[in-house]
């Protein structure tokens, strides 16, 4: 009796104990898995390891989106606990009460049902991570249409070709699944007629046992009901989805390794030396793009001097944003090498030589922030505003800040209280004085990738002489389709096929009368059409 009230007593406390413990590991397992796949991600400074296929699917895995999320399967994992221990305290009841074969038929009977319905459920399963490419297009295009490109779908009409490609990609990921599991609902049927007959011969058995007068009522009710719970013991599925839980771990448990290989700062490292602008030189650089089948750059060879302002043009796609991605870190050179002031860039630890960086890239930031939090970031906030004050006055933005509500302490953002948005020149500007923040606090390259496009021609290139003139004596890259900002360069590069095929000052290069000269003539008769600006080319 006494054993009998402790299997009872077990089994009233199991299921809230092992929901507690559960619980427990899920919070923790929720913060590891965040960190792991945050933390990877952010470490992570190579963007063509982000962009690859193979990573992108392992991070849906590890996110559970072809299996399980791992704090799911802890809790699915407790459940299947819970109900294996409340089949055996049943079966230990029907054993007590009744007898011990009706106890091993149904264990015998439970363990074939949940076997094979197991293996149904492992078929159906081993169909979805096929389908990671397909779910992630599906999701791709939902969230197009949700995201920064809402306007431009809706002003195109592209709704419905937007929900046809998500529809047509979700098909494509749950034809397979759905063809798996009509597959197996048969087997899964058959699998639990023995079980059935299994239980039905055990309450017969039963029923003859009270009429015969060998089991009185108390026992013959608790065999019932003991027998009758063997079947929610049946839970194969759970089993399965804490397996998939498992290779989810597995999934996570990779991804430091393949998302931020670069993470680990190679060895051994070499220290730049700061405080004086750097001489970049790259040697035979060619880059290609995973997966694709030509270089984005060639076999560039190319020398930006310590304290130069070089510019660098050339027709859409000629690789002017992959040089900057190259020089930035981002990516790595397939072959070839870059130096900083000699030092290999591979061998220097990245974040110094961030540190020596200020860019001003074609998509840069725009933040859910103050407008000072906006200028400062990746550097020091000021320790009296006035400082930044007085680097918004030399780039034109004191105008600016004084019109916003609460001048620097107003949050760039309508969803704040008291928050406010810029137009798109505006947050170009602001994009220029974070870049010269960046320089009173140290950085002595300035890369400039289409620096002020949403101003109109007289306002960029007027900005970006006033912003180079600020930045002299610093190294300077400046990538811009229009001449007028990059004929003050003292240098210019024009980029064509991968490769520099030109370079020299403004002058020099007209008097070529090469692809510079060319490209120059043909702005310039754009120009002429329109009375509103002035013609440039004549006075070059
Ligand atoms: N993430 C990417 N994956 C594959 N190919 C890319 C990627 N980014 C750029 N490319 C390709 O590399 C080449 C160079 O692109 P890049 O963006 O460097 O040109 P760009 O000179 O900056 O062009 P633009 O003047 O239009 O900004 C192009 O052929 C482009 O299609």
């Amino acid at each position: 009796m006494i054993g009998l009230s402790v299997v009872l007593v077990c089994r009233c406390m199991l299921p809230p104990a092992s929901d507690w413990v559960a619980e427990v590991l899920v919070g923790r397992l929720d913060d590891d898995v965040s960190r792991t796949i945050t933390g990877s991600l952010l470490a992570a400074f190579n963007l063509s390891t982000l962009e690859d296929s193979a990573v992108q699917d392992q991070l849906a895995q590890a996110r559970g989106m072809n299996g399980l999320p791992v704090p799911h399967a802890v809790r699915i994992a407790a459940m299947g606990l819970q109900s294996r221990l409340a089949a055996l305290g049943s079966l230990i009841l029907v054993a007590f009460y009744l007898s011990w074969w009706s106890a091993i038929l149904l264990v015998a009977a439970l363990a074939l049902a949940s076997q094979v319905l197991a293996a149904a459920w492992r078929v159906e399963f081993r169909s979805w991570p096929d389908q990671a490419e397909a779910q992630r297009q599906a999701s791709y295009f939902f969230e197009l249409g949700m995201g920064e490109a809402a306007k431009e779908v809706r002003v195109f009409g592209l709704a419905t070709w937007l929900r046809e490609s998500h529809l047509d990609q979700w098909m494509q990921a749950m034809r397979p699944v759905w063809h798996a599991r009509r597959r197996t609902r048969i087997r899964a049927f058959l699998a639990v007629i023995p079980l059935a007959g299994s239980i039905s011969a055990v309450l017969l058995y039963l029923i003859s046992q009270v009429r015969g007068g060998h089991v009185d009522i108390a026992a013959a009710t608790s065999s019932a009901a003991a027998t009758l719970a063997v079947l929610a013991a049946l839970s194969p599925h759970l089993t399965v989805l804490a397996q998939r839980g498992a290779r989810t771990l597995e999934a996570l448990d990779a991804i430091p390794e393949s998302v931020a290989p670069d993470a680990a700062a190679p060895s051994p490292l070499s220290q730049l030396q700061t405080g004086h602008p750097h001489t970049i030189r790259l040697h035979q650089v060619s880059y290609r793009y995973p997966g694709q089948d030509r270089d984005a750059l060639t076999d560039l060879d190319l020398e930006i001097r310590a304290g130069e302002s070089f510019a660098l043009v050339g027709v859409n796609g000629a690789g002017k944003s992959t040089l900057v991605k190259l020089l930035t870190g981002m990516i790595s050179p397939t072959s070839g090498q870059i130096t900083i002031d000699g030092i290999d860039l591979a061998r220097l630890h990245l974040p110094q030589w961030h540190t020596q960086i200020a860019v001003v890239m074609q998509d840069f930031l725009r933040l859910p922030l103050t407008a000072s939090q906006n200028v400062a970031i990746g550097h020091q906030p000021p320790h009296d505003i006035r400082a930044m004050d007085q680097v918004a006055e030399r780039a034109a933005f004191d105008g600016i800040v004084r019109d916003l509500p609460n001048g620097w302490d107003t949050p760039l953002d309508r969803n704040q209280d008291g928050g406010t948005d810029l137009s798109g020149g505006q947050w170009q500007r602001l994009a220029l004085v974070r870049a010269l923040w960046a320089a009173e606090q140290g950085a002595s390259l300035l890369i400039l990738d289409e620096p002020a496009a949403a101003l109109d021609i007289r306002a960029e290139a007027e900005l970006v002489g006033r912003f180079l003139d600020l930045a002299a004596g610093l190294t300077t890259l400046t990538i811009s389709h229009r001449f007028s900002v990059v004929r003050g360069a003292d240098r210019i590069g024009v980029l064509d096929g991968g490769r520099i095929v030109e370079s020299g000052t403004h002058d020099t290069l007209l008097r070529l009368d090469g692809r510079y000269a060319a490209m120059f003539r043909a702005q310039g008769s754009l120009y002429l059409t329109d009375a509103d600006n002035p013609p440039e080319p004549n006075d070059g």
